[in-house]
């Protein structure tokens, strides 16, 4: 199988519009007012339950990557949400999505919760919002991200500000390093290998500019941001990725991964990443 998840699509009056996938609760396409499209999906993605969508907006929870001893990037991406709501508004279209622990999360996760996923599109923007709630009545722990794709022309013309003087972890040379500068993508090609945390981000807007174009990346509660970009050799090795993907995307994403989040009963968490075309 590999046809289309079942999805909703989010459209708001002003011709802003989103797609999500009930598959993982991945938000698969975003569209802003009179613009194109700002995601990158691989055109090789798996629909099939239990795998996972490659490009748009994976939810990774409750672990990022291989941080535990759970699945890589945990197991929210590929379990089927359930739609909450969804309503348009004057200026914007809602959408509300839910996960809670059900007899798989629990056997590898032994916790009771509920996460919400909330988009808001309008205008030049999207709000992606991720709550956790613990429902048990032990503490809980976990790391997560937003793992956005955006969608770029040609990444050699990339650059990311925002990052200068954060220290971060490089996950290819599994060494920690200071970004000095600006992140300039323009040149690597052909040699480009990026996976990075880097470290105490919190509300510092990234700017994330292709020629002419500005995508402003803003976040709250969460802490860290990751910069990844597999290039021509890992993305050969990707099944799901044609293999020159990687020149048409990078991920910015919004995550929490230095400092895990613990949640003591009846507490909640939120995070959120937005999107601005400037
Ligand atoms: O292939 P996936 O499981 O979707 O992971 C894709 C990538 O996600 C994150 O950005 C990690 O930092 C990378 O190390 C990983 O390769």
């Amino acid at each position: 199988m590999n046809s289309e998840p079942s999805s909703i699509t989010l459209q708001s009056p002003d011709g802003a519009s989103a797609t999500i996938a009930l598959h993982g609760g991945h938000l698969l396409s975003w569209l802003p007012a009179g613009g194109v499209e700002q995601l990158y999906l691989s055109p090789r993605s798996e629909y099939t339950p239990g795998k996972v969508i490659r490009g748009g907006v994976p939810v990774c929870f409750p672990q990022f990557a291989e941080s535990g001893p759970l699945p890589r990037h945990g197991f929210a991406r590929k379990l089927p949400w359930e739609l909450v709501s969804q309503q348009q508004g004057k200026d914007d279209a809602l959408a509300v999505l839910r996960l809670r622990d059900s007899d798989a999360t629990r056997a590898i996760w032994p916790h009771a919760f509920e996460l919400e996923l909330s988009v808001r599109v309008g205008g030049r923007s999207i709000d992606i919002e991720l709550a956790c709630e613990n429902l048990g009545d032990t503490p809980l722990q976990f790391t997560t991200a937003l793992h956005t794709y955006l969608r770029v022309a040609d990444l050699d013309a990339v650059s990311v500000e925002g990052l200068a003087g954060l220290r971060y972890f490089d996950a290819v040379k599994q060494a920690d390093a200071l970004q000095r500068m600006d992140l300039l993508l323009t040149g690597e090609k052909g040699v480009l290998d990026l996976d990075r945390i880097y470290y105490g981000v919190k509300e510092r807007p990234l700017l994330v500019t292709e020629d002419r174009r500005q995508v402003v990346v803003r976040a709250q509660g969460f802490d860290d941001a990751v910069i990844w970009n597999p290039g021509p050799e890992r993305c050969a090795q990707l099944a799901d990725m044609p293999p020159d993907g990687w020149s048409e995307m990078l991920c910015v994403e919004a995550a929490c991964i230095g400092r895990p989040i613990e949640l003591q009963p009846g507490e909640s968490w939120v995070g959120r990443q937005s999107l601005e075309l400037a």
